[in-house]
């Protein structure tokens, strides 16, 4: 029996207005993703892969094409929802961790919990993520006081605090040496192995690309699949 997959993507097109000029980001992408699958998004700089994720995460409307999430469709929510969207369904990962400095690790995780609205501690199922993530020793840490794999990992148990239907890692180990590198790839494993996450990770890195089940090519805009 074939599920209806979690993201479906027909014939996306994003189109930015640069002064102008109209540069064309996106001409046209198709892409089922089935629950449970971890993608990586490979292609060359200015191919369109962050454009994209823009779009998944609802930071930019798109502008032609149908994007669905969990069966909602994105491409004609007002920016309430969208809002929402970004809350409720997706978690983001970024090559900068971006955590709050004066912020303790476990702050930065429950800053979307109290943003949510949600509780306020963490219940039993979200201690076996930090536990996943080996960092259960270093919540009482400001950001300063880890090193940039740990950074990382906090970064991450905080996109995944809210169970987000996918989660999108925009190059998570662009910053990483390579011990890190593999740690926090290992970790993204695990958590779509054991949990079920679904992830789309963009990265530069064949090694990177390699821990996903499937990968897919972007170039000009376009998106043609590709086996690992
Ligand atoms: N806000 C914007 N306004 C105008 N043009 C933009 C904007 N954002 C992206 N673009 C253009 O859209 C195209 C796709 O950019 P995008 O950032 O999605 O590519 P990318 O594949 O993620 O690149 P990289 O690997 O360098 O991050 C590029 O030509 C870029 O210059």
């Amino acid at each position: 029996m074939s599920e209806t997959p979690i993201i479906q993507i027909r014939d996306l097109t994003k189109t930015y207005r640069a002064g102008d000029v109209d540069v064309h980001a996106l001409r046209g992408v198709n892409l089922d993703v089935a629950k449970g699958e971890f993608i990586a998004v490979v292609g060359s700089s200015g191919s369109g892969k962050s454009t994209l994720f823009n779009v998944l995460g609802g930071l930019t409307p798109p502008t032609s094409g149908s994007v669905h999430i969990g069966g909602k469709d994105l491409s004609h929510m007002t920016n309430a929802e969208r809002t929402k969207l970004r809350k409720d369904t997706v978690g983001f990962v970024f090559q900068k961790y971006n955590l709050l400095p004066t912020l303790t690790a476990e702050d930065n995780i429950k800053i979307v919990k109290y943003i949510g609205g949600h509780a306020t501690s963490f219940d039993d199922s979200f201690e076996e993520v930090l536990r996943l993530l080996g960092i259960v020793d270093r919540m009482k840490h400001k950001p300063r006081a880890l090193s940039g794999g740990q950074q990382q990992r906090v970064a991450i148990a905080r996109a995944v605090a809210n169970q987000p239907a996918i989660l999108l890692a925009d190059e998570p180990t662009g910053n990483l040496d390579s011990q890190n590198s593999a740690a926090v790839l290992n970790l993204l494993k695990d958590l779509n192995e054991r949990l079920g996450q679904t992830i789309l990770m963009i990265t530069h890195d064949p090694e990177a690309a390699a821990y996903a089940h499937r990968r897919v090519h972007m170039r000009d805009g376009q998106m043609t699949p590709g086996a690992v």
